[in-house]
C-alpha cells in the first residue's frame, strides 16, 4: 500500500473506477476507428499513465506517438505561456490524431496542441482526455472522448503532478494545500 501522501492528497476518483472509465473509453475509440490507422500522441509529462493504458484498451492496430508540453512548471498555475519540450518523432500529415491529455483545465495547453497538429495537415485531430475542469476554463475545448468533469480543485495522481510529485498515485486525488 502506498501511504506516502495521505497527509496532502484525499481520494477524488478510485483506482477502480480511473479504470473502469479507461477500459470504456478504449471500446468507444476502438468501434469508432476501425479501418482506420490511428496515432495516439501522448502529451507528457501529465498524459502517460493515462495514455499507456489506454493504449492497452484499444484493439485496433494504433501507433503511439509522444509530445512533451509544459505550462504549469510544478506549480497550481498555468503561466499561460505552453512550450514545446519534446516533439513527436515522424511527419504528422495524412495522419488520424487522437490527443490524449490527462486533464483540460484552462485550455490553453489543448488550444496550443490543436493550432500546433493541425498546421501539420493531419486528415483529422480528435481529443481524449480523462478530466475536465470547466470552472478554469478560458477557452472553449470540445473534448471528443471525456472521462470525467471534475469540481475546482487542484488534483495529482494518475500522471498528474504537484512539484512534479504523486504522478505515480493510481488514482486522481485533490491537493489538499491548494
Ligand atoms: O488546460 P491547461 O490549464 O493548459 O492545463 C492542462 C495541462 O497542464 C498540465 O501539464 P503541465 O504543464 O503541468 O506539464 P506536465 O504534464 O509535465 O505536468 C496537464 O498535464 C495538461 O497538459
Ligand atoms: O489540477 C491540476 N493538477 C495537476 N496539474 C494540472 N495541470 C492543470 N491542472 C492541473
Ligand atoms: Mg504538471
Amino acid at each position: 500500500m502506498t501511504t506516502f501522501h495521505e497527509k496532502d492528497v484525499g481520494v477524488l476518483i478510485s483506482e477502480e473506477a480511473v479504470q473502469a472509465r479507461v477500459k470504456e473509453l478504449g471500446a468507444q475509440i476502438t468501434r469508432d476507428y476501425q479501418g482506420k490507422e490511428l496515432t495516439l500522441i501522448c502529451v507528457l509529462k501529465g498524459s502517460a499513465f493515462f495514455a499507456i493504458d489506454l493504449a492497452r484498451a484499444i484493439d485496433l492496430p494504433l501507433t503511439l506517438e509522444f509530445l512533451g508540453v509544459a505550462s504549469y512548471h510544478g506549480g497550481t498555475e498555468s503561466t499561460g505561456e505552453v512550450r514545446i519540450t519534446t516533439d513527436v518523432s515522424k511527419p504528422m500529415a495524412g495522419k488520424h490524431l487522437l490527443i490524449i491529455e490527462d486533464i483540460i483545465d484552462t485550455g490553453l495547453t489543448m488550444s496550443f496542441l490543436l493550432e500546433n497538429l493541425q498546421a501539420r495537415h493531419p486528415a483529422s485531430v480528435k481529443i481524449c482526455s480523462l478530466l475536465e475542469k470547466p470552472a478554469r476554463a478560458k477557452t472553449k475545448v470540445n473534448i471528443d472522448y471525456k472521462g470525467f468533469v471534475i469540481e475546482d480543485k487542484f488534483v495529482v495522481g494518475y500522471g498528474l503532478d504537484y512539484g512534479e510529485k504523486y504522478r505515480n498515485l493510481p488514482f486522481i486525488g485533490i491537493w489538499k494545500h491548494a
